[in-house]
């Protein structure tokens, strides 16, 4: 971690259960900051449960999680104005322009006017929908959508910007667009946790990992360190979540091979 700074996000002993099933049971973290940290684990482990408990959309049952020194339970605006959240099945204002939702959500965030209009048009150009900028966004696609999802969660320049799977249903090119907007803003200090399966896009994209599975940290540390000695962060992931053994669907014998 760099020496002398403190965590973006400091998590405690965060647990959460719906009924009886436990989603998160006991996570400790910390996420340095100024860096690309990836939050990975197979579909169920607990990824969106806690994201959505550090960013304050879901109480926890109990823990602590403190962001940039705050608690985000007892000191919400404070943490609120520090951050940015996209999170999974956004919701949206459908019956604003594209503009319209960045000039809303600037005011929300206490922006003036000016600093609004040169921010929205600044993010709508270098995230390619300056020709949409007037477009409903119920008329947007699921890519435009979390580009605009993502130039809201940016507009008032957030400390930790926190997305869930923002890659899900963008195509090539605009997934470059954002990651390249996602690297220049960590590059001048801040910090980004996203969560997501995609391993390759975890590798190339992070500096630390966290891995999850059954509603635990089984590994987090810089890249290499996770990564270890296996081939690939995805070898070093099917290693720790201990996947191997079902992966292969050797039971599956009447599938394929011709016989109805
Ligand atoms: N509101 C809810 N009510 C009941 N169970 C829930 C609820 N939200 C999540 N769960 C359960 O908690 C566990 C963790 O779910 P979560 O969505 O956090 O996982 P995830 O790692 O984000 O998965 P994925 O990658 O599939 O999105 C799952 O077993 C899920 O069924």
């Amino acid at each position: 971690m760099d020496q002398g700074r403190a965590p973006a996000v400091r998590i405690e002993g965060l647990w959460k259960q719906f009924g009886q099933q436990v989603a998160v049971a006991g996570v400790d973290l910390e996420l340095p900051a100024g860096q690309f940290i990836g939050l990975v684990g197979p579909n169920g482990a607990g990824k969106t449960t806690t994201l959505s408990m550090v960013t304050g959309l879901l109480r926890p049952d109990s823990g602590r999680v403190e962001i940039g020194g705050h608690d985000v339970w007892s000191d919400p605006v404070a943490v609120k104005s520090r951050i940015g959240v996209l999170p999974e099945g956004l919701r949206l204002f459908e019956r604003l322009s594209g503009r319209e939702l960045l000039e809303y959500t600037g005011r929300l965030r206490g922006l003036p006017g000016d600093e609004v209009d040169r921010r929205a048009t600044q993010l709508l150009d270098v995230l390619d929908l300056a020709v949409a900028q007037h477009k409903l966004v119920v008329d947007y696609s699921t890519g435009m959508r979390k580009k605009i999802g993502l130039a809201a969660a940016l507009l008032h320049n957030p400390e930790v910007l926190f997305l869930d799977e923002p890659f899900e249903g963008v195509d090539p090119v605009s997934a470059q667009t954002i990651r390249g907007v996602l690297e220049r803003y960590t590059a001048s200090g801040a910090t980004v946790v996203f969560s997501s399966h995609v391993m390759e896009l975890v590798e190339s994209l992070c500096s630390w990992v966290a891995v999850m599975a059954a509603g635990r940290i089984r590994a987090q540390g810089p890249l290499a360190e996770v990564r270890g000695a296996a081939a690939s962060l995805q070898a070093a992931f099917l290693e720790l979540v201990g996947a191997q053994r079902t992966a292969s669907g050797d039971n599956l014998d009447w599938l394929g091979g011709g016989a109805r």
